[in-house]
C-alpha cells in the first residue's frame, strides 16, 4: 500500500540541471510527525517549497495517495491538502486574527471556532491586527491559517523563527495535537532539534543536499550521538534496518 505522500528520488532546486537536494525519498504517514532535520543549507526549505508546489520540483516525483501531484502548483497542492506553513508565516499584517481566518475558510470546512481549539490564546486575540500580534501569536495564527485548509499533510517550516525557546516549548506539542486529533501527516523543519525529537515520530536528516540519516525520532533521543555525527555530514547507516 503507498503512503499517504511519496517523494521518489526527488531533485529539488532553483536551476534546472543544477538541484541542491538530490534523490531525495520520504514516506508520510497520517497521524505522524516526521522532523526534517540537519544544518544550515542542507535544502530543508527547498524540499518544503517542492512539496507545497512553490517550487517545481527538478525531477523524481512526488506522490499523494500514489497519484502524482501537478509540479509547481502551490493551489493544487492546497486543493489536494497538502498545505504550507511558511517560515515568513505570510500573514496579512493589516487585517484581524480572525479576517486572516475567515479568508481561509472552505464550505462545509472547519471553522475557526474549532480551529481555535488549538490555539485558546487566540480568541482574545481575534479582533487585533495581525501585525500587532506577539511573535508567538503570529506563529500560531500562520498554523491556524493552515488548520482551516483542513490539510492532509502539513508542511511547517522553522515555527520557532525568532521565538523565545519558552514559547517554541508551548507550540510543538500543539503541533504533535494537530497530527493526532485531525489525521494530518506533518513535515516539520526545526532548529530546536531536541523539542522537535520530543514531539516527533519520525526524523530525516538532511546534510549538502542528501539525506544521510532516517531514524525514528526516539532512538535519536536515546543515541544523540548518531545525530550529531549525521550533522556532520557522515552517512551512518540512513535508515536503522541498513544498521
Ligand atoms: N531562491 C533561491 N535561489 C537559489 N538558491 C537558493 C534559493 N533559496 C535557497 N537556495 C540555496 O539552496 C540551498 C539550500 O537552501 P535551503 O534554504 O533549502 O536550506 P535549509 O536547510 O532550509 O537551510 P536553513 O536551515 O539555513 O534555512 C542553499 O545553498 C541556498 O543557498
Amino acid at each position: 500500500m503507498s503512503s499517504l505522500l511519496e517523494c521518489r528520488s526527488l531533485d529539488a532546486g532553483y536551476v534546472k540541471g543544477r538541484p541542491v537536494v538530490r534523490g531525495f525519498d520520504l514516506a508520510l504517514e497520517p497521524g505522524r510527525v516526521t522532523a526534517l532535520l540537519g544544518p544550515n543549507g542542507a535544502g530543508k526549505t527547498t524540499v518544503l517549497l517542492t512539496l507545497g508546489g512553490l517550487q517545481p520540483a527538478l525531477g523524481g516525483e512526488v506522490l499523494l495517495d500514489g497519484v502524482a501531484l501537478p509540479k509547481g502548483s502551490a493551489r493544487a497542492a492546497a486543493r489536494k491538502g497538502v498545505v504550507l506553513v511558511p517560515d515568513d508565516r505570510a500573514l496579512f499584517t493589516g487585517l484581524t486574527t480572525r479576517e486572516n481566518l475567515a479568508l481561509c475558510r472552505r464550505r462545509g470546512g472547519t471553522t475557526i471556532d474549532q480551529v481555535l481549539d488549538f490555539f485558546p490564546a487566540l480568541r482574545k486575540r481575534i479582533k487585533v491586527d495581525a501585525g500587532k500580534l506577539s511573535g508567538g501569536e503570529q506563529q500560531m495564527l500562520a498554523v491556524s491559517r493552515a488548520l482551516m485548509l483542513d490539510p492532509r499533510v502539513l508542511l511547517i517550516d522553522e515555527l520557532s523563527m525568532g521565538l523565545a525557546p519558552v514559547i517554541v516549548e508551548e507550540l510543538l506539542p500543539i503541533v504533535r495535537r494537530v497530527a493526532t486529533e485531525t489525521n494530518a501527516a506533518v513535515l516539520l523543519v526545526e532548529q530546536h532539534v531536541r523539542l522537535a525529537l520530543t514531539i516527533a515520530d519520525d526524523a530525516v536528516v538532511l546534510a549538502h543536499g542528501a539525506t544521510v540519516l532516517s531514524r525514528s525520532a526516539a532512538e535519536l533521543i536515546a543515541e544523540p550521538s548518531i545525530l550529531e555525527r549525521a550533522y556532520l555530514g557522515e552517512t551512518v547507516a540512513v535508515s536503522a534496518g541498513e544498521k
